[in-house]
């Protein structure tokens, strides 16, 4: 028991023993279906696109159930019981993107489920998706960072969890600041990292070798060609609205969900 004083060690509620927080959470039995495709970051893109212009989405539409899968999905591999932590109280770094945007609602959805979300959201972009998504944050009384917490040891401290939702399929080059100081943080960290989309600062096709290696991925649409690279142990696919037709199109052999999920989880 004296291990669990250590960091990066914690009580695990569901299994009574002392386990290192990494492997605290139980991975469910199955593996996910084969045959799926990858796609490159310009398909990604255009397949984007297309649901705005030719389907008629708008992007809150979208931005809500990619938000809603990504809290759903860290509600099944992360259930609160699991926390060591003495509330489910988890960090949502958001971005200045629409990756960042899917954060936010995944944060308020998070609330809804019981969790203790906290934003840290550095580049606002002054639109009202974006500001209306903040507000509806504050107002269900998520707090926001002022700062980033200089230390990885504070994060695994003070949180159980946390979601990556700083760049997704847009992300090119070398990370710009401050994501770059705060990714470098986040490499550090011992508590589980969920990443939405993409995990941030990877090549959206290559993947990167040394850099954040998450313990979740959710990928929106369709897996992108990073997620050959990702090694954690939850791959979950969600963002339940392409039509059969842009499916086709874009031959993306999507495997079928259960039932009426909006989640299905590949590995
Ligand atoms: N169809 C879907 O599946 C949907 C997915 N959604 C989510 O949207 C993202 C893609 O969003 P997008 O806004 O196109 O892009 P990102 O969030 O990935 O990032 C764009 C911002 O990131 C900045 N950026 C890019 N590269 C760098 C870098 N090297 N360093 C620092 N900052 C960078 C970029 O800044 P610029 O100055 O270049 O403009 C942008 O601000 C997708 O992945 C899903 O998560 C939708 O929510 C719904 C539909
Ligand atoms: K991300």
């Amino acid at each position: 028991a004296g291990r669990c004083r250590d960091r990066g060690w914690g009580w695990n509620r569901d299994q009574c023993r002392c386990l290192p927080r990494r492997a605290m959470h139980v991975p469910s039995a199955g593996s996910g279906p084969t045959g799926l495709r990858f796609l490159g970051q310009e398909e990604a893109q255009a397949i984007d696109q297309e649901l705005f212009t030719e389907y008629k989405f708008s992007v809150d539409q979208l931005m809500e159930l990619a938000g809603l899968s990504c809290a759903t999905a860290i509600a099944k591999a992360y259930p609160p019981s699991s926390f060591t932590t003495s509330q489910p109280a988890v960090l949502v770094v958001c971005g200045p993107g629409n990756n960042g945007g899917d954060g936010l609602v995944c944060a308020r959805h998070l609330k809804m489920f019981g969790y203790q979300p906290t934003v840290y959201y550095p580049k606002r972009p002054s639109k009202p998706l974006f500001e209306g998504l903040t507000t509806q944050c504050k107002k269900m009384d998520i707090p926001f960072l002022p700062e980033f917490p200089a230390e990885a040891a504070f994060i695994d401290e003070l949180y159980g969890l946390v979601v990556d939702a700083i760049f997704g399929f847009s992300f090119k080059g070398a990370v710009r600041e401050p994501f770059g100081s705060i990714l470098s943080t986040l490499e550090r960290v011992t508590v589980p990292i969920a990443s939405i989309d993409i995990p941030s600062g990877w090549d959206v096709e290559k993947g990167k070798a040394d850099g954040l290696q998450p313990d979740m991925l959710i990928s929106l649409t369709a897996p992108k060609k990073a997620a050959m690279h990702f090694t954690g142990r939850y791959h979950f696919l969600g963002g339940r609205f392409v039509p059969p037709a842009l499916q086709e199109k874009y031959a993306l052999k999507l495997p079928a969900y259960p039932g009426t999920d909006c989640v299905l989880q590949l590995t």
